[in-house]
């Protein structure tokens, strides 16, 4: 069914598209997009067999046309309405409008930026999951585990989910997002350090994590082969988990902000010496072919993702909880030893330890340290611990650090993912 529908999409067009004549009445919820003004209709319809809804079907599979042009416009609309379409299709049409005809009727529903999340309304009652990325990224199928009902939606970085919830405006007239989904930590690649600094940079809280099995692709143009390849594109976590096949294939590793975006682009440059390491699901919506699954070098390659919000989640005791803090140690020897015992003798168990140095010290002039030598370098240590800030063992563990800690602050209290990957 894959490849047929790949295939409808990337054929003839722009502006005089193949109408070919349909034999299904479009609702208005069928329609994907209308721009009355550059005078290109674009329209969308599914139609078959398949599910509850009538699709027609050839052959048993089901068929997406595509129409442009084709006369009479309904009222101008530039919203995506996607209700009526399962998602994969959805994004499969998009990126064919994209692709096909963006230098007539430029969709309007691109990775977000600031100023246009900050434009947009909240709308309908779904909860609204900010990622980093365009659609096929890792990040937004662990949206969706996170919360199956949500919409995802993508942002050309993180900050510019971040930025929203610093505006006051935005705290005031309610945000466009109600959570944002941040990779953190992979089994293979280890910490995310640019995500741990944001944490600390921005004012949101950690209310969820998942994890999420990542299995690695290495796609390309249709027709291009293995040995074609001298180039691959992807995040750079994404390389550094493929990192003995990429070698093994001599392939000059270059960093993008992520695995659905290099694959988006090797699709729209139509690069012919050059492949993506993505998911699956980006081979899929942007009309690759895949060359190799599982190319990951553990078969084992799951990856930690925080969900974020503005308001923290009341912590309970219901179920297992962690909860993650950030604090930074006064000068001294032992000190780092006295402040993880301060969880080792209530029986606290941690998760996870990260240093990161802290770039605010470079504003300052840097202190000295006991033996009089100056101090240039100061972290910042990131603990994941197995108790929930209910407990009283949790709070006077805390009450114990802040002894000791210049700076302590608790980044959320949240429902640990128990499951089995
Ligand atoms: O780039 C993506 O698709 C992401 O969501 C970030 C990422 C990259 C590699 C593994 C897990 C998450």
């Amino acid at each position: 069914m894959a490849a047929s529908l790949t295939r409808s999409l990337i054929s003839p067009l722009p502006g005089q598209i193949s109408a070919k004549p349909s034999r299904s009445t479009h609702s208005p919820q069928s329609l994907i997009s209308v721009r009355r003004h550059c005078g290109v209709s674009v329209r969308a319809s599914t139609s078959g067999s398949g599910n509850n809804k009538s699709y027609e079907g050839k052959n048993g599979t089901q068929a997406l046309e595509l129409k442009v042009g084709d006369g009479a416009v309904p009222a101008a609309c530039d919203v995506l309405t996607k209700d009526s379409l399962p998602s994969r299709h959805y994004q499969r049409v998009r990126f064919w409008i994209e692709f096909n005809c963006c230098s007539y009727c430029p969709i309007s529903t691109g990775p977000l930026t600031s100023a246009r999340l900050a434009n947009s309304g909240s709308g309908g009652s779904r909860l609204r999951v900010a990622y980093q990325g365009v659609c096929g990224a890792y990040s937004e199928s662990a949206a969706q585990k996170a919360y199956p009902n949500c919409e995802a939606v993508p942002c050309d970085q993180f900050e510019t989910a971040f930025e929203v919830s610093d505006s006051k405006l935005m705290a005031v007239e309610g945000w466009t997002v109600d959570r944002a989904v941040l990779p953190i930590e992979n089994s293979l690649g280890g910490s995310i350090h640019r995500n741990y600094d944001l944490l600390l940079r921005h004012k949101l809280h950690i209310v969820g994590e998942i994890k999420y099995a990542v299995r690695h692709c290495l796609l390309a143009n249709p027709g291009v082969k293995v040995n074609d390849l001298k180039r691959v594109l992807s995040h750079p976590q994404a390389l550094a988990q493929c990192e003995y096949t990429l070698t093994r294939l001599g392939l000059v590793r270059e960093a993008v902000d992520d695995t659905a975006g290099a694959a988006k682009y090797v699709a729209l440059s139509k690069l012919e010496d050059t492949g993506a390491v993505a998911s699956s699901a980006a081979a899929e919506i942007y009309g690759l072919d895949i060359l190799a699954e599982d190319i990951q070098d553990d078969s084992d390659n799951v990856t930690r993702f925080l969900m974020l919000a503005r308001d923290p989640l009341i912590p309970g005791t219901y179920r297992p909880f962690k909860t993650s803090i950030v604090f930074s140690l006064e000068e001294g020897p032992g000190i780092l030893f006295k402040a993880l015992a301060v969880f080792a003798m209530r029986d606290i168990n941690l998760t996870k330890i990260e240093s990161r140095p802290w770039r605010r010290s470079s504003l300052r002039p840097p202190g000295e340290n006991a033996n009089g030598l100056q101090k240039c370098f100061h972290y910042m240590f990131y603990v994941d611990f197995e108790e929930s800030m209910a407990s009283d063992n949790a709070q006077n563990a805390l009450k114990h650090l802040e002894e000791f800690a210049t700076f302590l602050r608790v980044l959320g209290s949240y429902p640990a993912d128990t499951t089995m990957l």
